[in-house]
């Protein structure tokens, strides 16, 4: 066993006692996202190849593999953000609770309110911490100031960001670091109680303190949410996942258990590339 199959066996196995002196039972999971023989094409490119995964309800998985290998384009289907490349054709079907979302009746605004998405680099709106919360609730009709208060109060405290800013809500969010715009962002996608929450390399443009809050908060999160994440850092997606998508040029060669996927692979490109042999 390589070096790197070792510290990814430890890090799950660390996991699995936390989650064990913790006394987290084991039960079974409703199925939030079914995506089934799942093709995408960007004009020419055949970029998603026979898709099929089954995303668990509350429980954290992780999207892994080589650059240019799908991952983003996976994640940006279940918003249907995709879509919004010029050229951009799919076949197949994802069933979000039953209901297929790429079915052109099935409401695109219905869907981004359920399934948030936080991306690689932080993206507050360059206005007051304040206004970055209230923005969806106000779309959403939401106008008494009572209610936008509470909401800017638990959102900013499910995020884990509360105490370090709540002297300051009406301060540009530029003013924030790289850590706590993320977390901003991620108390902005709260603020409108989605279901889902898609994170497309989170961490990947923060410091290792930064990264490790959010990994702690997409612990707790993961309590009341559903949690799709796309990471290259193998460490991260062994630290933090229940479940374990490797996708490789389009295709998913394993999914499963993270324990399995990092310590167990049964496909030897899996393997390969959780050992660091390229990617
Ligand atoms: N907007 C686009 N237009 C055309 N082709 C695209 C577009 N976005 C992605 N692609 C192509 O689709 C394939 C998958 O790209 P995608 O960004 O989903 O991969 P990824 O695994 O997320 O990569 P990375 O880890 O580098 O972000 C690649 O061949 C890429 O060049």
């Amino acid at each position: 066993m390589s070096v790197v199959m070792m510290e990814n066996k430890m890090t799950v196995q660390l996991n699995q006692e936390k989650e064990q002196s913790a006394g987290t039972a084991i039960e079974e999971k409703d199925v939030v996202f079914n995506t089934k023989e799942l093709n995408l094409w960007y004009s020419e490119t055949h970029a998603l190849k026979n898709i099929n995964l089954s995303i668990n309800e509350k429980e954290v998985t992780a999207i892994i593999g080589p650059s240019g290998c799908g991952k983003s384009t996976y994640i940006k289907t279940l918003n249907r953000m995709v879509e919004l490349v010029p050229g951009v054709r799919t076949t197949g079907e994802i069933t979000y609770k039953g209901k297929n979302i790429l079915d052109r009746s099935f409401r695109v605004e219905d869907l981004r309110t359920q399934v948030g998405m936080v991306f690689q680099k932080p993206n507050p709106f360059p206005k007051s911490i304040y206004e970055n919360i209230v923005y969806g609730p106000k779309i959403h009709g939401i106008r008494n100031k009572k209610i936008l208060d509470e909401i800017v109060e638990q959102s900013l405290k499910g995020a884990y960001i509360w105490d370090e800013v709540k002297d300051r809500l009406h301060e540009n969010a530029y003013g924030l670091s790289g850590g706590q715009q993320q977390r901003l962002c991620i108390a902005r996608c709260l603020a409108v109680q989605p279901d889902v929450i898609l994170m497309d390399e989170p961490t990947s443009a923060l410091d290792p303190k930064s990264t490790l809050k959010i990994e702690e908060l997409i612990q707790q999160l993961k309590k009341d949410y559903s949690i799709i994440i796309v990471t290259h850092n193998m460490q991260q997606a062994a630290r933090i996942s229940d479940k374990t998508a490797f996708f490789l040029n389009g295709e998913v060669i394993e999914f499963g258990d993270t324990n399995t996927i990092f310590t167990n692979p049964s496909d030897s490109r899996t393997e390969d590339y959780i050992s660091g042999r390229f990617g």
